[in-house]
């Protein structure tokens, strides 16, 4: 049985002290979750959302990474340096990462090698776009993302990764894959992973969905079998509403 992961990705929102506010409010809320409970957040949070969470279920993911150990990178974070300041999970490869910073499959999996090698645990997003999806591409392109993304990691390792499946229309728009959708496209992930990497490893794979998910829809989509969590947008930004997602299953 995969334990399921609920993570919230913050993206560009938040200050120290609404950061504090919101993960104060949110660890009563989330106390007897069932599942992992990660909230990714801007750099600038780590040390406040660090100090709120203590004592609670809730860990602490950053939203990229770089591949270099350190360097003249401006702008950048290494995983030496997450780790520093006590983050456990970071999120790689984010459409929003690919659409607007020029993130390539490539530049994808060096973030994941160096990420998995310091010993972070890997969001590692794929997911198409409306085009791609009328075209008919879904399967053939998650496939690929996949793949080279994971591409250099042992099995063990690969099994560690968590996979978000995130269709880019469904990200912030409020259209959500149908539960079926969403598992079909995740079943291509695993089938594609097993192809490689064996069945086993791809059992212990946890792929999450994101795009769109809400306090109202998380029911149905954890449902599906292939779905093993969510990762939150817009609905990670509240805490009763980030808190109704992580307890779906009450
Ligand atoms: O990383 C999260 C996804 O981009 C989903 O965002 P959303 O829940 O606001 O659609």
């Amino acid at each position: 049985m995969r334990k399921p992961i609920i993570a919230g990705n913050w993206k560009m929102n938040k200050t120290p002290e609404e950061a504090k506010a919101l993960v104060t409010e949110l660890k009563p809320l989330v106390k007897d979750a069932n599942c992992d409970v990660v909230v990714c957040v801007p750099a600038v949070n780590f040390a406040a959302v660090k100090e709120a969470a203590k004592g609670s279920k809730i860990k602490l993911g950053a939203e990229n990474v770089h591949w270099a150990k350190s360097g003249a990178y401006t702008g950048e974070l290494s995983a030496d340096m997450l780790k520093a300041c006590g983050v456990e999970y970071v999120i790689i490869g984010h459409s929003e990462r690919r659409q607007y910073f020029g993130e390539t499959d490539k530049t994808v999996n060096q973030r994941v090698l160096a990420a998995v090698e310091a010993g972070l645990k890997v969001i590692m997003c794929v997911g198409e776009n409306k085009e791609e999806r009328e075209a008919g591409y879904t399967d053939a392109l998650v496939e690929y993302q996949t793949l080279i993304g994971l591409n250099g990691l042992t099995k063990e390792q690969v099994a560690k990764v968590i996979i978000a499946y995130e269709p880019v229309w469904a990200i912030g728009t409020g259209l959500t894959a149908t539960d079926e959708q969403a598992n079909e496209t995740i079943g291509v992930i695993r089938a594609a992973v097993a192809r490689k990497y064996g069945k086993g490893t791809a059992n212990k794979v946890r792929i999450q969905y994101g795009g769109s998910m809400n306090p109202k829809n998380v029911k149905g989509l954890m449902a599906q079998p292939e779905i093993d969590g969510g990762l939150i947008g817009g609905a990670s930004l509240k805490a009763p509403d980030f808190s109704l997602v992580v307890n779906y299953d009450k």
